[in-house]
């Protein structure tokens, strides 16, 4: 019998005052190189997904969030190659700082019926109707 892990994965919809939200495009050299993602990554052994969620945007974005701001409002599940990714997105409208590209190639910010026309991880795209529907 082949066992799957799943792989836990933490992203956010940071959504500014005007309802558009964040976008980065993963950089050259990783899997889906070029598609455009929301912002997180994997959360680690002994980190509860609100700590690694404000840890992962801290690191790619250069800006500082609390748990109080991150509300939980959906998940994808997903095959990915031999792991099955579960990947819970929050949305978060406040936080410190102004969002940079750390490790992303660029940044964009835009209206959720506006993803339908970006390339987006296959994970993501049954998450754009409840954005466009929520926001
Ligand atoms: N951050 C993010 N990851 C996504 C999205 N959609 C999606 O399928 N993924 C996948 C891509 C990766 O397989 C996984 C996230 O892992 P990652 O490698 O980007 O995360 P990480 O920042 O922890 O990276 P690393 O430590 O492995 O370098 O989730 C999304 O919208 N945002």
């Amino acid at each position: 019998m082949t066992t799957i892990k799943p792989l836990l994965v933490v992203a956010a919809a940071l959504v500014d005052a005007d309802g558009r939200v964040l976008l980065q495009q993963r950089p050259p050299g990783r899997a889906m190189a070029g598609l455009w993602e929301f912002p997180g990554g994997k959360v680690e052994d002994g980190e509860t997904p609100e700590a690694a969620l404000i840890r992962e945007l801290d690191e790619e974005l250069g800006i500082q969030t609390h748990a109080s701001c991150l509300a939980p409002a959906t998940f994808a599940s997903e095959a990915l190659g031999d792991r099955h990714l579960l990947l819970l997105l929050y949305v978060c409208r406040k936080w410190q700082g102004i969002a940079h590209p750390h490790h992303a190639t660029a940044l964009q910010w835009v209206r959720p019926n506006q993803m339908y026309a970006l390339e987006m991880p296959p994970a993501d795209l049954p998450l754009i109707g409840l954005l466009d529907a929520l926001l």
